[in-house]
């Protein structure tokens, strides 16, 4: 018989009792053992909830019960998650979370406590909700050398952004709606400020590329500048926006290459037709190619499934899985945002100039866009590839000459 606890009952946590409790029969087929969801940790209480007699208020309780040897953390945030996960890795118990920003920030660490210890932390919920992600790329993936990943990876902008251009929903009533649907952060700043799906490009890039990468070394950009201008003038083009995560080998070594921001990418593209709370991450390898994955990358099932899922895997498990690991890193391996070789979008006003004209002597060939009710004074273009640093020269030139810069997206070709 194997114990499991879960820390937090919240959103995710109720996902994973639910889920335990409705399959438990399977699971246990699965697992090749008999299960028991021991206790379920949480600061509320549940006093009408058909599993009140499993829940504690005291983490030691859990701590101190060798027969608990599977904890679920889902509590979210750093602390006490990391406090709990270390703690109960250091007895001993495998741990399994669905919480991004303590796998971004420590996961190099607490995978070498698991490894020392000869148990399990496994985090196949903090990417992509219930789309298996980690797994395939540690394991069905592992004989490519990974170049490449990118990826919606925020179902809550996603959603948003759906909602607000395809159905003409405010932003703050999309927002409303996915926070009530439960797949915004606690903060959903953390969401619409591209700090999650920055979490998440740093744990697949950890993974990827073997070395930690740590979120202040990302650059991030959310949603929250996107305009309806922007939108017909993507639209005019073939194009949508999307937020897109990404993170590309360096070459020779040279460091890699990662960040978060909205962009342009063809309504065509694989990633171009993921909508509302989906997520699509696209994985080059070099001898696969492209591969992406797609499906719900937040909400209550979606991601209990992948906890649940982590669960089983840590119940057959005899021993640490050897190829979840990445080396720790005191950062810098990220370059910085200047070197970045982007086509750019940009949409800008003037009063004084033809800014069509000075833009196309600044930034060379110019793909000049339109939209349907354009002012004169209106100009929108996607400036050839260059490296952000020769974009950013040439817009504060631009500037110089009296052009209003009101939009700057980058263009990508997934
Ligand atoms: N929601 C989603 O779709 C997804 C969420 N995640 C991640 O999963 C984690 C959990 O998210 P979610 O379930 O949405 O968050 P919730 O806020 O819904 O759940 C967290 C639960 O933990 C409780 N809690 C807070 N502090 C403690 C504590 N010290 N001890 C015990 N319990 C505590 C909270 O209680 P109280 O509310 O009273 O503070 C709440 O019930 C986060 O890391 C999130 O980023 C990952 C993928 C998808
Ligand atoms: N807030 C997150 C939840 C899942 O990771 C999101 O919207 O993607």
């Amino acid at each position: 018989m194997i114990n499991i606890a879960v820390l937090g009952c919240g959103t995710v946590g109720s996902g994973v009792v639910d889920v335990f409790f409705k399959n438990k029969e399977s699971l246990e087929k699965k697992a090749g053992q008999e299960l028991d969801l021991k206790y379920i940790l949480d600061v509320r209480d549940f006093p009408d909830s058909l599993y009140a007699d499993r829940f504690v208020k005291d983490f030691n309780v859990i701590l101190n019960d060798d027969s608990v040897s599977i904890v679920v953390e889902v509590i979210g945030g750093l602390e006490p998650a990391h406090e709990y996960t270390r703690a109960c890795l250091e007895r001993g118990k495998s741990v399994v979370t669905s919480n991004k920003e303590l796998v971004a920030q420590y996961g190099a660490e607490l995978l070498d406590i698991a490894h020392s210890r000869h148990v399990n932390y496994l985090f196949e919920a903090s990417v992509g909700g219930g789309i298996p992600i980690i797994r395939p790329l540690h394991m069905c993936l592992a004989a490519n050398r990974i170049e490449e990943i990118a990826g919606i990876l925020n179902g809550t902008t996603n959603f948003i952004l759906t909602k607000m251009f395809r159905e003409g929903v405010t932003f703050d009533s999309a927002l409303a709606l996915a926070q009530k649907l439960g797949y915004a952060e606690r903060n959903p700043a953390d969401d619409v400020e591209g700090k999650d799906a920055c979490r998440k490009i740093c744990i697949l890039a950890s993974l990827a590329f073997g070395s930690h990468v740590y979120p202040r070394d990302v650059y991030a950009e959310g949603i929250t500048r996107i305009t309806q201008e922007d939108v017909a003038y993507a639209a005019g083009c073939g194009s949508v926006i999307k937020l897109i995560g990404r993170a590309k080998r360096g070459v020779n070594g040279a460091p890699i290459t990662a960040m978060v921001t909205p962009a342009f990418v063809s309504h065509d593209s694989q990633l171009g037709n993921v909508d509302d709370v989906f997520n699509g991450i696209l994985v080059r390898g070099d001898a696969t190619g492209d591969v992406v994955f797609y499906g719900k990358g937040a909400g209550k099932y979606p991601t209990a499934s992948a906890v649940v899922g982590d669960v089983i895997e840590c119940a057959k498990a005899t021993d640490t899985s050897p190829s979840l690991r990445w080396e720790k890193s005191n950062g810098g391996n990220v370059a910085p945002r200047e070197d970045n070789v982007t086509a750019m979008y940009l949409r800008c006003r003037s009063f004084e100039s033809n800014s069509l004209e000075d833009a196309v002597e600044l930034f060379g060939k110019v793909k000049a866009l339109s939209r349907d009710g354009k002012p004169s004074n209106e100009a929108a273009f996607i400036t050839p590839a260059a490296t952000e640093r020769e974009i950013d020269a040439a817009c504060k030139k631009l500037e110089e000459k009296g052009v209003s810069i009101l939009s700057k997206i980058r263009v990508l070709d997934y």
